[in-house]
């Protein structure tokens, strides 16, 4: 975490705009970025879920990571090697069929694969038809914390079919989740949720708090946010640092 500059809450526009830039303009690979991201988070997930244990893998909780079809999916890649080498024993499910994961989410599921990490891509194991009610509760009933990976700031309309499945089976479950860069759902610049959004205990917010954050009732569903910087230089934040 950066406890010395902290950009003020900016817009979906705004962030997805440095990530371009960073890409674009510095020539950052944003598998770097990814991996910033994931680590930071998955270091504040680790003092939440484990503040007290040390290494023993059996006294650690059951991490379950549930990852959408992109970047915050891949990020949720990253947060699942960095939790299994410190020791906790993570599962990683993906709501998308293989071969729809491209670009830096595909890049994290072939490491997972070639790391032993236990992963499924959910049409795959359960076949191309939603998941049932009954199916997803069995599958989060085995974690004592769940990591939100299924969608960031690239959601564009209301979460439905499958997703919204889990989304609600998480919410029911009531397993503290930790929300990578913002609660599945959640519209990142109102602050309200797109049909329905995860209700997490933490939020790891990359770069920057969302302009939604501060709005009347998105604390229910970010509960705690923390920044996790991700390595963006400073020139890109410039006009954004309070
Ligand atoms: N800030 C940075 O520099 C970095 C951010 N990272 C993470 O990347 C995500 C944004 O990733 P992106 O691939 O653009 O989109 P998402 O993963 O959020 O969404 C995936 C995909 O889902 C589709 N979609 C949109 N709305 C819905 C819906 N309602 N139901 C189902 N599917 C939906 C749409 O096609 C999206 O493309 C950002 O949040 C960070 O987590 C990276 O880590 C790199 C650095
Ligand atoms: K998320």
């Amino acid at each position: 975490m950066n406890r010395f500059l902290s950009p003020r809450p900016l817009s979906r526009r705004e962030l997805r705009g440095i990530d371009e830039r960073a890409a674009k303009e510095l020539n950052l690979p944003t598998l770097l970025l990814m991996e910033n991201a994931g680590r930071g988070a998955a270091a504040w997930l680790a003092d939440l879920a484990a503040p007290a244990v040390g290494g023993q893998v059996g006294g650690l909780p059951r991490i379950l990571v549930l990852c959408g079809p992109g970047n915050n999916g891949g990020d949720g890649g990253v947060v699942a090697r960095h939790l299994d080498a410190w020791g906790f024993p993570v599962r990683v499910v993906w709501f998308a069929a293989r071969d729809r994961l491209s670009g830096d989410a595909a890049s994290q599921h072939a490491i997972l694969g070639a790391s032993g990490i236990d992963q499924a891509c959910w049409p795959e194991a359960h076949g191309e038809g939603e998941p049932s009610a009954a199916e997803l509760d069995a599958l989060v009933a085995g974690a004592d914390w769940l990591v939100d990976g299924l969608l960031g700031t690239g959601l564009t309309r209301p979460v439905e079919g499958t997703l919204r499945r889990v989304v609600e089976a998480m919410n029911r479950s009531g397993k503290p989740a930790m929300a990578l860069d913002l609660p599945s759902g959640l519209d990142a610049d109102t602050g309200r949720p797109l049909g329905v959004a995860v209700r997490a205990r933490a939020t790891a917010s990359f770069v920057a708090p969302k302009l939604g954050f501060g709005a009347e009732g998105a604390s229910e569903y970010t509960g705690v946010v923390k920044v996790v910087d991700i390595g963006v230089p400073r020139r890109l934040l410039e006009g954004f640092l309070t």
